[in-house]
């Protein structure tokens, strides 16, 4: 099976302190994988080592089996920042206007949208339940509209793996629910394989193939099940002794420390 993601024993630190130490994990094709962790476990450095913003200390990153400093299809991936929570709802630009932007890394930006281009944009907006929001400005939009638009603009130029920072913070239960039904779809029905980072454990195992559970080493990588097995250890190995479980009405699991 072709691997999308393949770190090996990859290390970081930035200045004199040590971030990421020793990861080695991989993401075929098709899968879904759920990243969790603390504040400040190395979670977000780790989705900047994938997308080439920084590059490791130690250890080897392969995109599509190609060492990532020979890896040039970036294309191929699609990429959700937790700003896109913190988005300016005053942005002067409609729901479409907003997705078609996800197609200038493939097009160039003064190119003008042809017939198809067209058909793109909307079939992505359709992905994600928005149809007949192309008009609407995006600071009109619920939270939670706001997160599918951006997924959206990420899916229109068609990648082959996705990569979500962090999306529902400050998303309801109800849109929540229904981001993760969205992202399942695209699972299934073209095949986009999945790098969620999220602090709701709860939610992440009830919809991944795999989870892995970052705090600057990775204290578990693998199934959801094998997880649930061992939880309460991973969970105190990885908040450490005095960690509290938040369950919420919409099923989700919270750990506070
Ligand atoms: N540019 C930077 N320069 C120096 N230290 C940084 C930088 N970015 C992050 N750090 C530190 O690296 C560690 C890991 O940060 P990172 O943002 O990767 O964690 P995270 O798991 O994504 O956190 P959160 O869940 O709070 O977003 C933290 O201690 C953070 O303060």
């Amino acid at each position: 099976m072709n691997a999308c993601i393949k770190l090996n024993s990859v290390s970081f630190k930035y200045d004199h302190s040590i971030v990421l130490e020793n990861i080695s994990l991989s993401l075929h094709k098709g899968e879904f994988l759920g990243l969790i962790g603390p504040n400040g476990s190395g979670k977000s450095t780790l989705i900047k080592l994938i997308l080439g913003m920084q590059k490791p200390m130690e250890g080897e990153i392969e995109l599509f089996d190609h060492p990532i400093k020979q890896f040039k299809e970036w294309p191929k991936i699609g990429y959700v920042s937790q700003k896109a929570n913190t988005f300016n709802g005053g942005f002067p630009a409609t729901v479409f206007e907003v997705v078609s932007t996800g197609l200038y890394g493939k097009m160039g930006i003064f190119k003008w949208l042809g017939k198809y281009e067209k058909e793109k944009i909307m079939e992505a907006i359709h992905l994600v339940g928005l149809s007949g929001y192309e008009k609407r400005n995006i600071g009109k939009l619920s939270g939670g509209q706001q997160q599918r638009v951006f997924i959206a603009r990420a899916i229109v130029s068609e990648p082959e793996l996705l990569i979500l920072d962090e999306p529902t913070v400050g998303v309801d239960g109800k849109s929540e629910s229904e981001f993760y039904q969205t992202l399942q779809k695209l699972q299934r029905e073209l095949h986009v394989s999945i790098l969620l980072v999220s602090h709701d454990i709860g939610a992440i195992t009830a919809h991944v193939d795999l989870v892995a559970c970052l705090n600057r080493k990775l204290f578990f990588y693998g199934k959801p099940m094998e997880f649930e097995l061992n939880q309460t250890q991973i969970m105190s190995e990885l908040y450490g002794q005095n960690i509290h479980v938040l369950k919420h009405n919409h099923g989700g699991i919270h750990y506070v420390k």
